[in-house]
């Protein structure tokens, strides 16, 4: 199966400049992209007026709780996740998690987005929605260990591994997710970092995301929670993803220097729970790869991850009081070869490039607020929304046309989260 894309704005994301030009996709990947190909194909797509970039990658969320969407805001985090949203969990079924999987999942595709990362509970049925609705994604059994119920936690977390790892034609691959350094213990944390070195799996974990963590953390082991994990050997042995990072030092940035995978910065996230900025350029200066991620709807609000791309760019730029820092074309790039990094697909995706997997969106620019086009990263960054996205592609298959989800039966999704959503909540 060949289509053709013809005469959008393409952002490749692999040079700076963008180019008006065609791009072929044989199967599963990309064949070619110029500025005119004279190819058959067996689909063509019109895409003049629209722009052709990269699918976003989310690097960090909880895909499920969606179903806690809007059900508990402007609370603290220590409070927000004890009090409502552990007990809310505590209450999901597996058959609650898929329909809330498959919620997020037909938000992040009609806002372009094409991977993601995710950290949650009754993984099988997670997986079984991507699989099904066609996106790519790392999985995570999320490990608590302040019950006694961790080792049940950790077969289901290998269990995840064995079954789904390189499934969904290799669209899904798996890692392992001790939840936080305030949930897991030095000695269950250290098993886990041991075994994912034997096993080869990366690590996907919460660091440093409010001061009150910081706090814990110092009264429990004298030390920042970076530089507790550093101890632990996290930094020098694995792959890692590192969500939020926000409250980190100068010390504990440069803790991070030489890790492999990275940060994942969630700007909307932090905003609305008021727990601080990361130093994200910072890290970017040591060498630390920076991802992008919504983090769960229960927290940031939305899944679109052109806000975060915004949110990261408009903080820095308060934050250091220089319009400059951050700009535009880095702040996409994080949200796409950034994050594809953090997710180790890098060599597949987050850039489109002939050989590379065609996983990339279609923004239609004909409207008012992207209109006229002087400087298409600009307008992507500060001025696009989830909703111009016309066009979703993963692995040269179509999840979205013309606005249109073709994978998932949106009327039959909203018919039942509805009433799964408000069983899940009541009376907490
Ligand atoms: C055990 S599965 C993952 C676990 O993480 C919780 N969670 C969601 N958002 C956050 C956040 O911002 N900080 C810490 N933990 C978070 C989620 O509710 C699940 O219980
Ligand atoms: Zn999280």
């Amino acid at each position: 199966m060949k289509t053709l894309i013809k005469g959008a704005l393409v952002l490749t994301m692999e040079k700076e400049e963008a180019f008006c030009g065609d791009i072929l996709i044989d199967r599963d990947r990309i064949a070619d992209i110029q500025p005119c190909l004279d190819a058959e194909a067996d689909e063509v797509i019109d895409a003049r007026g629209m722009a052709a970039m990269p699918g976003l990658i989310n690097a960090h969320q909880h895909a499920p709780m969606s179903l806690l969407r809007g059900f508990c805001d402007d609370l603290k985090l220590m409070d927000w996740l004890d009090k409502k949203m552990l007990p809310a969990e505590a209450r999901m079924t597996p058959e609650d998690v898929y329909w809330g999987a498959k919620l997020a999942m037909a938000e992040m595709i009609r806002s372009g987005t094409t991977a993601f990362a995710d950290m949650y509970i009754h993984m099988n049925e997670i997986a079984s929605a991507v699989e099904e609705v066609g996106m790519r994604a790392s999985l995570t059994r999320g490990l608590v260990f302040l019950q006694p119920d961790g080792g049940r936690r950790m077969d289901e977390a290998m269990d995840l591994v064995r079954r789904w790892s390189g499934k969904a034609g290799g669209r899904i691959t798996t890692m392992l997710g001790p939840h936080s350094p305030y949930t897991v213990p030095p000695e269950p944390f250290r098993e886990i970092i041991l075994l994912a070195e034997q096993e080869k799996l990366a690590i996907h974990t919460h660091l440093a995301e409010s001061k009150e963590e910081g706090i814990k953390i110092r009264e429990k082991h004298g030390r920042t929670p970076t530089e507790y994990l550093h101890q632990l050997g996290l930094f020098d042995r694995v792959h890692v993803i590192l969500a939020h990072s926000t409250n980190l030092s100068r010390r504990d940035v440069g803790l991070l220097k030489g890790m492999r995978g990275g940060a994942c910065h969630n700007p909307v996230s932090n905003l609305k729970l008021g727990c601080g900025i990361a130093p994200i350029l910072d890290m970017a200066e040591q060498g630390v790869t920076v991802g992008l991620g919504t983090d769960g709807a229960g927290s940031a609000a939305t899944l679109d991850m052109f806000e975060e791309i915004r949110a990261a760019a408009w903080l820095q730029k308060l934050d250091y009081g220089d319009p400059a820092r951050l700009p535009a074309a880095e702040a996409l790039r994080m949200a796409t070869a950034g994050s594809a990094q953090l997710l180790d697909i890098g060599r597949d995706v987050g850039t489109l490039k002939a050989g590379k997997k065609a996983d990339l969106i279609l923004v239609d620019l004909r409207k008012p607020h992207l209109q006229p086009v002087h400087q298409i990263h600009s307008l992507l960054a500060y001025c696009a929304n989830g909703a111009d996205v016309d066009t979703t592609i993963v692995d040269g298959k179509m999840l979205m046309r013309g606005r249109r989800l073709l994978t998932i039966d949106e009327e039959e999704l909203l018919r039942e989260v509805s009433a799964r959503a408000k069983r899940i909540v009541e009376g907490i």
